[in-house]
């Protein structure tokens, strides 16, 4: 039976969100935080390494960086679902390119699914994403 994870569910009353983002789309994401900048500023962010790093120096937040996707940085966001730390996830994926970490990929979405997680995987789904959970 899948568990309900509403979008206002973060076990310490702080929203927390994860931003994500493959390489050719890390500038719509940056582009993304950049619009979104002050709202996203008031949650905790957690985000892949790299991306994590330009949502850093590039448009100034804080982010609790995890591993570089690759590296296992999917694996340690997807555990964050699982234990049903995340209100919500952002991962502007690369639909065009094969990525040598699918696996990590996959295993990502499918926990959201399990719990219940909100996820946009395009900027379109984002800014709803990130409408609701201003509610
Ligand atoms: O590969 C990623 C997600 O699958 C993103 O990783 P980086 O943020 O380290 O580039």
């Amino acid at each position: 039976m899948l568990t309900v994870n509403s979008l206002a569910n973060a076990t310490d009353g702080m929203t927390r969100v994860a931003l994500i983002a493959h390489d050719e789309t890390k500038p719509d994401l940056i582009d993304f935080a950049r619009e979104h900048e002050s709202q996203l500023s008031e949650y905790e962010l957690v985000a892949t390494g790299t991306t994590g790093k330009r949502l850093q120096e590039d448009v100034g937040l804080e982010v609790d960086r995890k591993q570089s996707g690759p590296l296992g940085g999917d694996l340690q966001i997807g555990a964050e679902v699982a234990d049903d730390r995340l209100d919500g996830i952002v991962f502007l994926r690369d639909p065009l390119r094969a990525q040598p970490h699918e696996p990590d990929i996959s295993a990502l979405l499918r926990i959201c699914d399990v719990h219940d997680t909100a996820l946009a995987t395009n900027l379109a789904s984002a800014t709803f994403l990130i409408e609701g959970l201003a509610e």
